[in-house]
């Protein structure tokens, strides 16, 4: 049954085939030679080859000449000033800043109109804390997207709560001792408790974060291409015997002290980022953060400048420890930022002291 079927089919299938072709196209072959003449007397006809040939020759001007006009855009000056610096921001923006990994997604040559500055996406790990924070308004308000990670330990949403609904703002509950992955530009990696007090009260905690966060965050600057920035800090000096300390300077660290969680585990962290550098072509930067105080810093957490002014506002008296005559710089969070931003965008690696040169004992910290 299914062979009769199929056979009728097949048959049906060649008859198709050939009523068609019995029929079809000769009527138009026979078509062609008697349109031909009318066709040509159509052009004829009330000038309107004459009209054709203007429209081609009015045609074939402007693609002669376009090039050519654009070639002379430059030599104006008005017009150069305004391209070359569009086309320098777009460059900046992807290398933000410089000839690095940007460069390379980039397409040289005329920037296409309505195109300016590329935006980067960014993630900031530990963006909820004092110093994210105030990375992110900065990233935002240049127009980038920003990811935050943060796990809340020490951050706070309401250093954030004014970008929640900026559609270039996103804030990720995470700890980054667990992977994590995204597409991003950039990676600026600050999470870390870095308040004496804070990453005293779990020390295991805190060289897990600096060294599988560290890790992780390496891990996807490399699997992504993103440059990737490590906030480091002065404490990798530790008790220093060189006075002002030269990012030369090797340190004077003990291994197994209280703060050694944060000291070694930063400094463990500034390997690994060499590591990934050298090793697996990571672009990465490093910077060495000396003392910071402003806005959002938290009244609690322990470091000299919070302890004063709380101490000041509770009109309590300001304690100093031991007799006062140790030194510390202290920088303004916004030009620490500005720090970071530079060095993120710029061509070197670092290891970058960022802090105030000028110094000054505790005492006199007091006094003032
Ligand atoms: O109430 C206080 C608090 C602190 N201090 C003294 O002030 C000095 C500064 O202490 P802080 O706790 O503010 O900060 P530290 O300089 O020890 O560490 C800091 O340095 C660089 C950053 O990277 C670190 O994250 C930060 O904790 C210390 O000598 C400390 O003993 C006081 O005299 N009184």
């Amino acid at each position: 049954m299914m062979k009769q079927l199929h056979k009728q089919t097949s048959l049906n299938h060649r008859r198709d085939e050939e009523i068609p072709n019995s029929q079809s196209y000769s009527p138009k072959m026979l078509k062609h030679p008697r349109s031909l003449p009318r066709s040509i007397n159509y052009l004829f006809k009330e000038q309107r080859l004459l009209f054709i040939l203007v429209g081609i020759l009015i045609g074939s001007t402007f693609f002669i000449f376009q090039p050519t006009l654009s070639r002379l855009n430059p030599s104006d000056p008005t017009t150069h000033s305004s391209l070359s610096s569009s086309i320098y921001h777009g460059n900046q923006d992807s290398s933000s800043g410089s000839s690095g990994f940007f460069s390379k997604r980039t397409f040289p040559g005329r920037v296409p109109a309505g195109i300016g500055r590329k935006s980067l996406r960014i993630v900031v790990t530990g963006g909820a804390g004092f110093v994210g924070s105030h990375l992110v308004d900065k990233l935002i308000s240049r127009g980038d997207e920003v990811i935050v990670i943060d796990n809340f330990f020490t951050g706070r949403k309401e250093n954030l709560v004014h970008l929640f609904g900026n559609p270039r703002f996103e804030l990720i509950r995470h700890d980054v001792v667990e992977p994590i992955l995204l597409e991003v530009d950039q990676i600026y990696h600050l999470a870390c408790p870095a308040s004496p007090v804070h990453y005293k009260y779990n020390p295991v905690k805190t060289i897990k974060t600096n060294v599988m966060g560290t890790l992780n965050m390496l891990g996807l600057a490399k699997r992504v291409g993103a440059r990737f920035l490590l906030t480091s800090t002065s404490e990798v000096y530790g008790d220093p015997l060189e006075h002002p300390q030269k990012e030369t300077y090797w340190g004077n660290v003990n291994p197994i002290g209280e703060r050694s969680c944060y000291d070694e585990g930063k400094r463990t962290a500034e390997t690994l980022a060499m590591d990934y550098h050298r090793g697996a072509d990571v672009e990465v930067r490093i910077a060495r953060i000396f003392n910071t105080y402003g806005p959002r810093m938290c009244l609690d957490d322990g470091r000299v400048v919070s302890n004063f002014v709380a101490q000041v506002i509770r009109k309590q008296p300001m304690t100093v420890y031991g007799d006062g005559k140790q030194t510390r710089s202290f920088q303004y969070v916004s030009d620490l930022v500005d720090g970071l931003v530079a060095l993120m965008e710029g061509e070197h690696v670092g290891p970058f002291n960022l802090g105030n040169p000028g110094e000054f004992t505790m005492l006199e910290l007091a006094e003032r």
